[in-house]
């Protein structure tokens, strides 16, 4: 059976509001990610995720419950040994170079490296990070991207165990997000395990085997983004023809379009065939995205 790599059980972490009570901005949260699981960790601003994040790297302590990274209590030290983590606003000390930060942090974390070889070893994790460019530079005057791509570059070039990455993807463009999203994959497919939050479903899509949905402090449920997305609830519909079809809206150039409940499909596709229409394409109306919103106030709701 594989280990658990991540392990929460009726974690609570209180925070003081003033003068009103203590409020839980974790509220009894307990799952567990097994070594090799890619688990995302989505929830709105303010849900909880950067704070269960912080207890298991040590940053916080939590009021109750228990929390552990391969099976060691994260109040040990012991149980950082191979994690990398990369915090939503990664801080590095501005006077280094990116060459420097991750000589710095493969020496500490006692990888078996040294001169010429340690530094072909940090450059190569640079360049798939597309900072080597950048490798002599001080990163003070780095971007949010560029310190990013360092902090995610320094993670990975201490051969982790275990990812942990607050909001990875944020502060990316286009280009840099589909470029670490391959490196997290290929780290993946080496038997890495990747935790990491996010607010952006479609980062979950790509990347998780399963998410944990937080909201308000409480986790919601634990799925595959698939068993979300899927739902059988309303399906979009496009078709290109000439005459008009009963349900179907013209859009532009003989092309029609509708949303019907997955129960109306068939006589819908009936009725454009009929007309002569072909279809070009039928997929699920609620993106990802779309159905997380819908989750989300379905749940405030029924508060
Ligand atoms: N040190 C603190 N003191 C008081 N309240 C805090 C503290 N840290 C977090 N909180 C509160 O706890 C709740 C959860 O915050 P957390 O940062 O974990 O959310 P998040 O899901 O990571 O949100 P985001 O996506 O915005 O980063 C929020 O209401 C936040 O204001």
């Amino acid at each position: 059976m594989s280990e658990k790599a991540i392990e929460l059980d009726r974690v609570v972490k209180t925070f003081k509001q003033g003068f009103k009570p203590r409020f839980r901005a974790l509220d009894e949260v307990s799952f567990s990610v097994v070594e090799g699981e890619a688990f995302g960790f989505v929830g709105q601003n303010g849900a909880g995720k950067s704070t269960a994040i912080k207890i298991l790297t040590g940053a916080l302590r939590q009021d109750g419950g228990a929390a552990r990274l391969f099976g060691v209590d994260v109040a040990d030290f012991r149980s950082r040994r191979g994690l990398g983590y990369v915090p939503e606003n990664p801080w590095l000390y501005d006077y280094l170079t990116p060459l420097e930060i991750l000589r710095m942090g493969v020496v500490a974390q006692g990888i078996a490296l040294d001169g010429a070889e340690l530094d072909r070893h940090c450059m190569q994790w640079l360049e798939r990070f597309s900072i080597a460019a950048v490798a002599h530079k001080r990163t003070r005057s780095f971007s949010k991207g560029m310190v990013q791509r360092t902090a995610l570059a320094h993670a990975m070039a201490c051969r982790p165990r275990l990812l942990i990455l607050d909001e990875p993807l944020s502060g990316l463009d286009p280009l840099g997000r589909r470029d670490v999203v391959d490196i997290l994959v290929e780290y993946r497919q080496g038997g890495g395990t990747v935790f990491f939050s996010s607010h952006v479903l479609h980062d979950v899509e790509r990347l998780a085997d399963r998410f944990g949905l937080i909201h308000k402090g409480r986790l919601h449920t634990v799925q595959r983004p698939s068993d979300l997305g899927g739902g059988d609830e309303v399906l979009s519909v496009r078709t290109v023809g000439i005459a008009p079809v009963v349900g179907m809206q013209a859009d532009v150039a003989d092309r029609w379009s509708a949303q019907v409940p997955a129960s109306q499909l068939w006589p819908l596709l009936d009725a454009a065939r009929a007309a002569g229409h072909t279809v070009i394409e039928i997929k699920p109306a609620l993106s990802l995205e779309r159905a997380f919103l819908k989750f989300v106030s379905d749940l405030d709701r029924s508060n």
